[in-house]
């Protein structure tokens, strides 16, 4: 039985995760509502982060802080000091004082020095500006609260972590939370876990500006039931600028021909009536139309896989689809819907990426979804290609 915060810890588990030991009550169930939070499906999330925090240290090429702002049990803060060379201070953050106390006898346990705050996120952000290279937000539900404070607080040349797992509101579910915590119009279509990754990067991008801050992406991917961004963090009003011309702007969509584009500009004008076949269209952001993957950075990270890390098969086939989608373009095509618009059985994935790069397109899978093609082939046109496959 252990005593923790005064508290008699009848049933305790011991994980075994990266190279370390962590120490948590029993629970039934992975909830928000659990005395100390732990989740057991995160491991992936926390293994890549080691990857691209070390690749991350290794083009700093010197000592590290780092900044677990929403620490839960100490895991993910505790594997960062044992398992990232070069760290310099870790600090691990949660407002729950159960939380803190478990993880700092976990890191006791695991022989690593930390530094501990038991603050509220935002608070601990402006007081303490400057400070980290590298802040991990990983909360549960939205970010969207702790932008700003973070916008505020992390240093130039620093890189930004962030999970989401209000994938639902990102990926229009329901609309009006996509609009109150996004300031963005979302669309359920079958790309909508990239247009809601690209409104949460939209969202950070147009929140940094007010800082003369900007971001560029590394790696974004959707998993499971959350989305995780790795963003460096640049400072300069000039460039703030035009990284929002550049990449923020609106996708239309039509429900009935499946045409999509992407619109760059904030104040461009944007078409409401389908060119292909005059319908309505559907209009979603404003969000990030800019790459959102990083092929130096992830090619890195993926030269780097040799570390110990249990999930490294799926690291890998995860890295491999987001460096070939890095210079891809926006929205994808999901063979199975464009058949069941034209009314058809739909052929192999393989047999349609293999005739449209003959034709000289540009036909990769990507991450989203298994069923998706990115191609710089129109829609009309890659109707025709999929119909002559399956006659
Ligand atoms: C999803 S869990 C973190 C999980 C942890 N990063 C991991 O990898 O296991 C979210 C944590 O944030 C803490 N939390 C919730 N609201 C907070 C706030 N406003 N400021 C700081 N911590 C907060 C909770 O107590 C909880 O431990
Ligand atoms: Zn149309």
């Amino acid at each position: 039985m252990d005593d923790i915060e005064g508290e008699k810890i009848e049933n305790m588990k011991i994980i075994d995760e990266g190279l370390i030991k962590i120490k948590i009550p029993e629970f039934d169930k992975i909830s928000s509502e659990a005395p100390v939070f732990y989740n057991p499906n995160m491991e992936f999330n926390r293994d890549i982060s080691i990857l691209a925090l070390q690749t991350f240290q290794k083009e700093l090429n010197r000592k590290i802080a780092i900044c677990d702002l929403f620490g839960g049990s100490g895991i993910r803060g505790i594997r960062y000091k044992k398992e990232i060379t070069d760290t310099d201070e870790v600090h691990v953050n949660d407002i729950s004082p159960l939380a803190i106390s478990f993880a700092k006898k976990n890191a006791e346990y695991n022989d690593v020095e930390l530094t501990f705050h038991q603050n509220e996120a935002n608070i601990l952000l402006r007081q303490s500006r400057g400070v980290y290279d590298i802040i991990d937000i990983d909360p549960f539900g939205t970010p969207s609260y702790f932008i700003d404070s973070v916008a505020y607080s992390i240093k130039k040349n620093s890189l930004l972590c962030v999970t989401a797992t209000d994938t639902s509101a990102l990926c229009g579910t329901y609309k009006e939370p996509c609009v109150r915590k996004y300031n963005a119009m979302p669309y359920k279509s079958e790309y909508c876990h990239e247009t809601g990754i690209r409104i949460l990067i939209g969202f950070i991008a147009l929140t940094f500006a007010k800082y003369k801050k900007y971001i560029i992406p590394q790696l974004s991917h959707s998993s499971m039931h959350y989305m995780r961004l790795y963003l460096k963090i640049k400072k300069g009003s000039a460039s703030s600028d035009e990284s929002l011309k550049n990449n923020i702007g609106h996708i239309i969509h039509c429900r009935k021909c499946s045409y999509r584009k992407s619109i760059t500009g904030i104040t461009t004008s944007i078409p409401r009536i389908c060119p292909e076949c005059g319908e309505k269209l559907k209009i979603t952001g404003p969000l990030w139309v800019g790459l959102i993957q990083n092929k130096e950075f992830i090619e890195k990270m993926m030269n780097d896989n040799s570390k110990i890390l249990s999930t490294k098969n799926e690291i890998d086939k995860l890295l491999e689809t987001c460096y070939k989608e890095s210079e891809a373009p926006v929205t994808f095509y999901d063979v199975h819907e464009l058949c069941r618009i034209m009314k058809i059985s739909a052929p192999k994935l393989d047999k349609i990426l293999n005739t449209l790069i003959k034709e000289g397109y540009l036909a990769i899978k990507t991450h989203f979804n298994p069923l998706g093609i990115k191609t710089d082939c129109d829609v009309q046109t890659l109707k025709k290609i999929i119909k002559r496959l399956v006659n």
